[in-house]
């Protein structure tokens, strides 16, 4: 199962005592680059890039399942991006492990101790129960607020409410293939460092708190750049250096800071594709995936 990497370019921060009604508002584009999951017979296991890991969201998910003592098949994941860039890999974990495992065990007729009444409303489709298993799960290991819901969509995606119920718009964008989204990664930044440091959820929330309305008022692609630039700057995320090579890539459809990672994004047209690349380090080229 593929699950495409979501690069999140401004986020405001809501926390609830629901974990299903914690998540964020904001604004970011789904790629076609991201995470193949695949179950193979073993004892458990998690596995990323062949390296075996111990990855919370994981785990997780395999717990909300029920599947905890019963499992039999190591969750193997093949990445285009490494985790901890911003580019919402845990959130690709999580929902590939919830896809991978539900359809392998059946997952409607599972018995097990978990209640679950608060998971999900037992009308709704299975899908949407195992989206709210991801989603809880990169909320409890804080190591995302809306990535799943967005990697779910797909897209150019606004998120007008946080967790569930689901409330986000996915953007037409005309002529889409034109562009172009360049990604050039610098280093790591734990998720969880950032979302649960009161002076960064304050920093993240003041400036972030009218941005959403000025994409919805005019929800373009060069307009989605210009307030994530505008967010990486006036938040401090972003580093100076990460600043000035967004500043020399203006002539693009924008460039800002990936969240939350040390990773720059691009979104430019083919003709401008050379220049941009120039300028970056070792980009990635990537299409927005709807
Ligand atoms: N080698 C590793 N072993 C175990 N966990 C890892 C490893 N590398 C990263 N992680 C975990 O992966 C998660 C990455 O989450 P996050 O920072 O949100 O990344 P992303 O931006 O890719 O979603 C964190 O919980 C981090 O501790
Ligand atoms: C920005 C972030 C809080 C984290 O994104 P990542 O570092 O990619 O896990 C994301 O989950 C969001 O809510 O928009």
């Amino acid at each position: 199962m593929f699950i495409p990497s979501h690069i999140t370019g401004f986020f405001k921060i809501t926390r609830h005592e629901n974990l299903l009604k914690t998540g964020s508002t904001g604004a970011g584009i789904t790629l076609n680059r991201g995470v193949s999951t695949k179950l193979v017979e073993g004892p458990g296991n998690v596995y990323f890039n062949d390296e075996k890991i111990d990855l919370c969201p994981s785990k997780d998910v395999i717990h909300y399942l029920g599947l905890k003592n019963e499992l039999k098949h190591d969750i193997t994941y093949i990445s285009d991006f490494p985790l901890g860039c911003g580019m919402g890999t845990s959130g690709c974990c999580a929902l590939g492990a919830a896809y991978e495992l539900s359809s392998t065990y059946n997952f409607k007729n599972m018995q097990n101790d978990i209640d679950r009444s608060n998971l999900y409303n037992k009308n709704e489709s299975n899908i949407s129960e195992l989206i709210k298993i991801a989603h809880k799960a990169e909320v409890r290991c804080n190591t995302g607020l809306g990535d799943v819901i967005a990697q779910h969509t797909k897209g150019f995606v606004i998120r007008k409410s946080p967790g569930f119920p689901i409330g986000v718009e996915s953007v037409d964008i005309k002529n889409m293939d034109e562009y172009n989204v360049l990604v050039d990664i610098f280093g790591k930044k734990e998720t969880d460092t950032v979302i649960n440091d009161p002076s960064w959820i304050e920093k993240i929330n003041n400036t972030s708190d009218e941005l959403l309305g000025k994409l919805l008022k005019k929800p373009t692609l060069e307009n989605f750049m210009e307030l994530s630039y505008y967010f990486a700057k006036n938040t401090g995320l972003a580093s100076e250096e990460i600043i000035e090579i967004c500043d020399d890539l203006r002539f693009t459809a924008g460039a800002s800071q990936a969240m939350l990672g040390n990773a720059i994004f691009c979104i430019c047209k083919d003709e401008e594709l050379n220049d941009a690349v120039s300028i970056l380090s070792n980009p990635v080229v990537c299409k927005i995936y709807k």
